[in-house]
This record gives C-alpha cells, sequence and structure tokens, in this order.
C-alpha cells in the first residue's frame, strides 16, 4: 500500500475515523466463524441465496456508474468491474446447484432495503463521487472480509474457500485498491457538500454490510 497515497487519502481517513464500524463489517462473526471453522453450513447457504439476490441488484448500479464516469481510465475500471461480476453470476449458479440450494428466495428484509439503498444511488441525479464512494466501500468489505478467512492459520472449511477467494484474491484487492484512488481523486476536487454526503453514504455502506452478515447468521 505504501507510496500509492491509500494511507493519506480522503477514504483512508474515513477508514480510520469509524474504525468500530469499519471492523464491524469487516470481522463480523459471521466471517469470524467460517475462518475458525465454526460456521453453521445452514446460514452460508441462506448468504449464499441473498447475496445471489444482491448481486442482480448491483448491476444496474454499477452501469449507473458506467454511464457518469467520464475519464477513459475510470470507464475501462467500471467495465472490469461489470465483466468479473457476468462471472460471478455465473459462479453462483454452480455454486447453488452444488450445494442444491434455489437461487429463487424471497429477499430478506436487510437485502430489500440494501437493494433499495443501491437502487437510489443508481438515480442519474448521484453525483459520481458518492457513487464511486460506495462501490469502493461495498467491494472493498467484501475482500477485507474474506481475505481475512484466507489469511496463514486460518481453518476456513474446504468447501467455502472458493467463496473466500472469490472476493478475497490479490487481483480483487487490486481492484478494491484502484477503486479507492479512483474515489480519492473524485473527492479531492468535490465540493464539500458532495464530500460529507460521500462520508455518509460510507457508513450507511458499512452499517447495511453489517445486517446483511447478521441476517446471514439469523435463524430466520
Ligand atoms: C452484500 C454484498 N456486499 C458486497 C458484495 C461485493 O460485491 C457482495 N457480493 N454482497
Amino acid at each position: 500500500m505504501s507510496g500509492d497515497g491509500g494511507e493519506s487519502g480522503t477514504t483512508a481517513r474515513w477508514v480510520e475515523k469509524h474504525s468500530p464500524l469499519y471492523v464491524q463489517a469487516t470481522r463480523h462473526p459471521f466471517i469470524c466463524r467460517i475462518k475458525d471453522g465454526s460456521v453453521n453450513i445452514s446460514a452460508f447457504r441462506r448468504w449464499l441465496a441473498q447475496d445471489y439476490l444482491f448481486v442482480r441488484e448491483f448491476i444496474p448500479f454499477i452501469a449507473s456508474l458506467l454511464l457518469k464516469a467520464s475519464k477513459e481510465s475510470d470507464v475501462d475500471v467500471v467495465l472490469g468491474g461489470i465483466a468479473a461480476l457476468n462471472d460471478e453470476i455465473s459462479w453462483f449458479r454452480k455454486e447453488a446447484s452444488k450445494w442444491g440450494i434455489s437461487l429463487n428466495v424471497v429477499p430478506q428484509m436487510a437485502n430489500l432495503e440494501y437493494c433499495r439503498f443501491l437502487q437510489s444511488l443508481a438515480l442519474p441525479d448521484v453525483n459520481y463521487s458518492v457513487a464511486m464512494t460506495a462501490l469502493w466501500a461495498i467491494e472493498t468489505v467484501y475482500h477485507e472480509s474474506f481475505s481475512f478467512c484466507l489469511e496463514s492459520g486460518s481453518k476456513t472449511p474446504d468447501e467455502l474457500m472458493e467463496a473466500c477467494r472469490r472476493w478475497g484474491n490479490t487481483d480483487f484487492g487490486q481492484y478494491c485498491c484502484t477503486l479507492r484512488k479512483i474515489a480519492d481523486r473524485c473527492l479531492e476536487t468535490s465540493s464539500g457538500d458532495v464530500v460529507t454526503q460521500s462520508e455518509e453514504i460510507f457508513i450507511r455502506v458499512l452499517n447495511f454490510e453489517n445486517d446483511f452478515w447478521n441476517m446471514s447468521l439469523s435463524e430466520l
């Protein structure tokens, strides 16, 4: 991370400033239980089906960012994100069939609310910096969470390794790093009002992610 501004940008300051919330979202009991091998497989199954629904809603949100991006290099990065989602959708279907899980499930409340939030962020009048901050935060929570389960000494069950590698791998980490740099660059030239809005969105993403993990752990 050194030398790329990762420690000094606006997003890094927010991670520091809101670290209890950030840690709650990225070191959630659901993730800790995957890492220590004690996760209940029914929780993983619930997470998988719900996350598929989330990712379906994620597509129009990223597409809205593609429309808002003006810098050629930003367009390339967002387009790469869309391409990765195409692969991700196939992975969910393959994984669901492997586990015998139906993806045709009812979205739970925490998921519905998170999806509604994504829809509101995809509106044309939402500022590019605000939406980019959200994309960075959403992807980064997953990377930080799942890469934690890959650290040496982890007891992550073999059958969950593929899911952890999907978001925990270093290429995905690189993608998150690129998103962070784009967000930081945008925020540097944004108005104070937009910066405030972006910070609020960051906090909301962390809360939504926490609720999503809670939902995955809950018995109903
Ligand atoms: C809830 C949630 N947050 C983030 C990601 C990362 O794409 C995901 N797949 N699902």
